[in-house]
């Protein structure tokens, strides 16, 4: 397993150059698989490299690309704080991606009502039924953004949500960042994806990259216990990587 971390003079150029990578990853998954499998995230970046990929995805073959999301958050459906439907606004109503291959978080008006663990099981036997293993699909790549003190997906620090062992997919009521109530994905099913990759920028987020390459505890600092199995990489702007030695 790889760790690699790549600064950049700007945000932008952090998201041009990670939209690039994105394409030589989906291309050669697809190569290698036939079906490459990513899993979005929300946020700035988790949304700005989708803005990108929309005005470039270059060779990518958009039907067989599977999409799944790190975590939602449980509103209505058309509610501007879903990152599914911020990403979708980003580029996949702007790609010809499968419908039949884009799977979103249950909202709170959707199939499961306001029955946010019946949502979050949901989700769990989605990854469940299209594994090998009956837990979660082995991702090529997992997206992440990330708050000042550490969280990831919706995984925020001391909160059973990053504590837990056994469940792939959990509701969170008490997000300390609003809105309060979420699903994600849980640390072991963030790591079985090959690549992981995390895009962040801004000053504010420098004492949590510094804590995550010094190999903080990940109930300290969630950041600290996401790695993909093959690749771990960091994509920082100038400002985020201020704390690197
Ligand atoms: O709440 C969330 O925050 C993170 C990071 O967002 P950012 O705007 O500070 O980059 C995001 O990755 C996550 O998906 C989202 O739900």
């Amino acid at each position: 397993m790889t760790t690699e971390t790549l600064v950049f003079d700007s945000k932008q150029e952090l998201l041009t150059t990670a939209a690039a990578r994105f394409v030589d990853l989906v291309t050669r998954a697809q190569a290698e698989r036939g079906v490459a499998s990513v899993v979005l995230t929300g946020g700035s970046n988790g949304i700005g490299i989708l803005s990108t990929l929309a005005a470039d995805s270059g060779s990518i073959d958009w039907s067989r690309v599977d999409i799944y999301w790190g975590d939602d958050r449980f509103v209505p459906a058309d509610d501007p704080e879903r990152n599914s439907g911020q990403a979708r606004e980003a580029l996949l109503d702007k790609v010809p991606v499968d419908p039949g291959r884009v799977f979103p978080m249950a909202p709170s008006d959707g199939p499961f009502g306001d029955d946010i663990d019946a949502a979050a099981a949901d989700y769990a036997a989605i990854l469940a039924g299209r594994s090998s293993d009956g837990v979660a699909p082995h991702f090529d790549l997992h997206l992440l953004g990330m708050g000042g003190e550490g969280h990831i997906n919706s995984l925020f620090p001391h909160r059973p949500a990053t504590l837990e062992t056994e469940k792939s997919v959990v509701a969170v009521e008490d997000s300390p960042k609003p809105p309060p109530r979420r699903i994600t994905l849980t640390l072991p099913v963030v790591n079985r994806a090959r690549s992981v990759w995390f895009l962040v920028a801004g000053a504010d987020k420098a004492e949590a990259v510094a804590a995550a390459h010094a190999g903080a505890d990940p109930a300290d600092w969630p950041c600290a216990g996401a790695h993909g199995t093959e690749e771990t990489l960091w994509f920082l702007d100038d400002a985020a990587a201020g704390k690197l030695d």
